[in-house]
């Protein structure tokens, strides 16, 4: 019975970097992920002149709630959104000017919600080339706060940027949204500034945070869910067993609730206080899944798709377009160069049963974490399959293959 060890999540690292930045003392993470977006964050931390110590079980970071040390600072988020648009949003809380660049992939992926929900907040905000993209540059004065609304139907990031920032502003703030995807993360947000002793409100469509600053804190960061979901659906697939230790009852990720898909689907699920394990019963149906949620969990759905019994439809996930790549596309794009008959709407992807099996292909990865480790999933059933830039796993998981490796031994594939 394999037992994976799925390295920490890339969303509470880079939550945990920000509020241990922002803290009033020393703050211990344990367990971050090591990875390109998260050592991204780190390093930019870093060029913002915070002192983040790296040890490979756990970083030390002084906080400074005054903000950035720097009073000049060029940072590349490199391909990390939560880098992207989580740091100049600290930096506002600083005194100085501070220029924010990423790779060109995330230089096209939108910002502007959050530009102008910050630009409403006094922040004084240039975009150097495209309005709403980076590169940017903020002239950072400190944040004074209030009311702003914001439109979080593109990503829910804006609105995590915004509540990390409102301890650090002088009067908190009151934060209206019109809409919002991906709420867990919000959850996420929301569960780690209370473990750094702020506590939000939220009133229907409002968010309210007070003023007063993060406490320094010792954190313990669980393994990532997205992750460990290419592990359970790999059980799934193959009527194997795979146990994730230290994500189970109480995880703070909604991407947990991926199982709750291969549950529907057929296979054995149970989510104990200690872990959550995966049975595959050899039988997979389709089914007509929203994934608004979960969205970095839909090309994993989607790379396992060929294999139900019946039609798997994904609906809501427009915003999967303006990720590392156009995920619908991608995925729509991949499967049926392995044979798979598919379709794609605006916001969904529907894969039917084929008459034939799939034959092996190189799988076009866009760059793009996600298509690798998804497809890695189909592989283990359809031979001949690879990738055309396996390395992009990076972003999130660097030894992904290996691990994925030892994963196929273990279960005989
Ligand atoms: O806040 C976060 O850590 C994340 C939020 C989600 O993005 P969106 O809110 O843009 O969907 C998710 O896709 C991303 O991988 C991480
Ligand atoms: C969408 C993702 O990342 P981000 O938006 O944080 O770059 C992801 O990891 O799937």
């Amino acid at each position: 019975m394999p037992v994976v060890d799925i390295p920490g999540s890339k969303s509470i690292t880079a939550r945990a970097l920000f509020l241990a930045a922002a803290a009033d003392g020393v703050t211990t993470l344990l367990r971050p992920l090591r990875s390109d977006d998260t050592e991204g964050f780190a390093e930019g931390l870093a060029r913002l002149g915070y002192r983040v110590g790296r040890t490979p079980g756990a970083w030390r970071i002084d906080g400074r709630p005054q903000g950035p040390a720097a009073t000049e600072a060029d940072v590349y988020c490199r391909d990390g959104a939560t880098t992207a648009r989580f740091l100049p949003t600290l930096a506002a809380t600083g005194h100085g000017t501070y220029r924010f660049d990423a790779s060109a992939q995330m230089r096209r992926r939108p910002l502007l919600p959050l530009t102008r929900a910050l630009r409403d907040l006094g922040v004084d905000l240039r975009h150097e080339e495209a309005e709403g993209h980076h590169p940017l540059t903020v002239e950072a004065a400190g944040v004074e706060g209030g009311e702003v609304t914001l439109d979080a139907g593109q990503s829910s990031q804006y609105l995590t940027a915004l509540l990390l920032l409102g301890p650090l502003t002088r009067k908190g703030l009151r934060i209206k949204v019109t809409d919002l995807v991906s709420v867990p993360y919000v959850e996420i947000t929301i569960a780690m500034m209370r473990a750094f002793g702020v506590e939000v409100r939220r009133e229907g469509d409002v968010f309210l945070v007070p003023p007063g600053g993060y406490r320094a804190t010792t954190y313990a960061i669980e393994p990532d869910a997205s992750t460990a979901g290419y592990f359970f659906a790999a059980a799934a697939v193959t009527g194997g067993e795979v146990t994730v230790p230290g994500l189970g009852e109480g995880a703070l990720q909604g991407d947990l609730g991926f199982v709750e898909v291969l549950r529907r689907m057929g296979a054995h699920v149970e989510i104990g206080a200690a872990g959550t394990t995966v049975r595959g019963t050899g039988e997979l149906q389709g089914l007509k899944v929203n994934m608004r949620d979960i969205s970095d969990t839909m090309p994993t759905l989607a790379a396992i798709a060929p294999f139900a019994s019946g039609p798997v439809r994904i609906e809501d996930v427009a915003n999967t377009r303006v990720k590392e790549c156009d995920r619908l596309e991608a995925c729509a794009e991949n499967l049926r160069r392995l044979g798979a008959e598919v379709a794609t709407g605006p916001d969904w992807v529907e894969i039917r049963p084929g008459a034939a099996p799939l034959s092996g292909a190189e799988i076009k990865s866009y760059g793009d974490h996600r298509i690798v480790m998804s497809f890695a999933v189909t592989g283990l059933r359809v031979p001949g399959i690879s990738f055309d830039e396996p390395g992009c796993v990076r972003k999130t998981f660097p030894g992904f293959h290996e691990a994925f490796a030892e994963l196929r031994r273990d279960i005989g594939r």
